[in-house]
């Protein structure tokens, strides 16, 4: 539940908060923001990362913070044992049956925050995300970054470049871009952005 100044830890009832947008967006400040607080508050609660995210081993936002967290390949057993809070990182590295144990866990009463990227690098939606709308979740909070190439504040895609170029080839489907150098990452808006 939302407080006016900040999270209401503890409160009743379903609560599924969704944070999307492009890299660079701010998608980890938001996830640090909302979560750091638990720590503090000794209230048992898991965060988890792809393990298929290989830039960082923690909640690392490019504006300073961290959370520890977590590596998994999936979600099962995510919500097991004594748990009242769940955040989840790089949510569309992860599958549609660990979107469903997230929607087990949300009917179960334990609060959940996923944050991940909306749109890929074709400008479409991953599935992952879709499952999570199917969730009808209480809270989407939609992230914006600053367009690399016109420098609007309104960028909503993420611009996959190989070798200075936009890569837009289809890819099999669920594969996780590496974060290592291999490609260059620009958040771009509408305008800016090439698509197929
Ligand atoms: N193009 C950009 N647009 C917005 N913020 C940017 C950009 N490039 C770097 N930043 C910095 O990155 C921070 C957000 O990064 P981060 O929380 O890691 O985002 P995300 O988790 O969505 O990738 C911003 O607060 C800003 O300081
Ligand atoms: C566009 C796009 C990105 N990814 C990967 C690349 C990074 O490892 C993460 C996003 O990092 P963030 O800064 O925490 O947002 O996702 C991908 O797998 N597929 C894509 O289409």
């Amino acid at each position: 539940m939302w407080g006016g100044s900040g999270w209401v830890a503890g409160s009743a009832g379903m609560d599924l908060t969704v944070i999307l947008g492009p890299m660079k967006g701010g998608k980890s400040l938001e996830m640090i923001s909302l979560l750091s607080p638990l720590e503090h508050a000794g209230i048992p609660h898991r965060i988890y990362q792809s393990a298929r995210h290989g830039r960082d081993t923690a909640v690392t936002s490019r504006s300073g913070g961290s959370l520890q967290t977590v590596k998994v390949r999936s979600l099962a057993g995510a919500a097991d044992g004594d748990v009242k809070w769940i955040g989840v990182d790089e949510i569309h590295m992860f599958t549609t049956d660990d979107i469903a144990v997230l929607g087990v866990a949300v009917r179960r009463g334990i609060k959940v925050v996923v944050a991940g990227i909306d749109l890929d690098h074709r400008g479409l939606l991953f599935e992952p995300v879709r499952a999570l709308f199917e969730l009808a979740p209480e809270r989407v909070i939609y992230r914006r970054a600053v367009c690399d190439v016109c420098r609007s504040l309104d960028a909503t895609h993420t611009q996959v470049l190989e070798h200075g170029k936009p890569m837009i080839r289809e890819l099999a489907p669920s594969t996780a871009l590496p974060d290592d150098g291999t490609y260059s990452y620009e958040a771009r808006c509408r305008r800016c952005v090439v698509l197929p």
